[in-house]
């Protein structure tokens, strides 16, 4: 017996494409900086530099920079805590909101309310992920607020997940599908949105 409370796979892909349509909110802005937020391991980086690619405007992963300048993220947590990390980052963000170009967040840079209202000016894509697809994902040991594993990662995401949800332009889930189609259907959205 199907539960209705348990929409099948079908149906869910259905409403998931419903909703990136309903979830589609200020059409009018300018395209760029066109801007990648969401929880950590959604695909921002990855989705974002191909997307730049493609548009062939620069790409700018503002984690990226912060390590450029001032060194590995962990190192910074450990050295001199999270919110020395988070004025590193508001720094690099404002700068980068400013460029026309493809900017990728780290997960945490929305919590910041100059971010907050910056980004009310942009191009806004939330990538979200579900835990079940993210769990394959966070190998590596680079990020310091993950030391209990998918635990954090949940708990992290539903804390921001109104925030993300109150920024978003349009979003677009990354649990099922390959990057560069996930990047097609964003680039395809840049030209059709009105
Ligand atoms: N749609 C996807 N399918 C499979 N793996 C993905 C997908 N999106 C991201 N990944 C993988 O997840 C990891 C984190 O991606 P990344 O772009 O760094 O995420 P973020 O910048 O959001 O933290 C990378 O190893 C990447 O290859
Ligand atoms: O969500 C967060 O608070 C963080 C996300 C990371 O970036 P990604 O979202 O690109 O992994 C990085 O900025 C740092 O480890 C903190
Ligand atoms: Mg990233």
């Amino acid at each position: 017996m199907r539960d209705a409370a348990k929409p099948t796979q079908q149906h869910q892909k259905q409403q998931h494409q419903e909703q990136q349509h309903q979830e589609q909110q200020h059409p009018a802005k300018p395209l760029f900086p066109l801007v990648f937020i969401g929880p950590m391991a959604a695909g921002k980086t990855r989705i974002g530099r191909l997307v730049a690619r493609t548009l062939d405007v620069p790409f700018v992963d503002t984690d990226a920079r912060i390590v450029a300048d001032h060194g590995a993220i962990k190192e910074i947590f450990e050295q001199h805590g999270e919110e020395h990390f988070r004025a590193l980052e508001r720094e690099v963000v404002a700068q980068a909101l400013t460029e026309k170009a493809v900017v990728s967040l780290g997960g945490g840079a929305v919590l910041d309310p100059d971010t907050q209202a910056d980004l009310a000016r942009c191009s806004v894509v939330y990538l979200s992920v579900s835990a079940q697809a993210v769990r394959r994902r966070l190998g590596g040991g680079k990020r310091p607020l993950l030391r209990g594993g998918i635990a954090d990662w949940k708990r992290i995401y539903n804390q921001r997940r109104p925030t993300y949800e109150a920024l978003a332009s349009i979003r677009f889930d990354t649990s099922h599908r390959p990057l560069d189609a996930i990047a097609d259907a964003v680039v395809t959205w840049t030209t059709t949105r009105t």
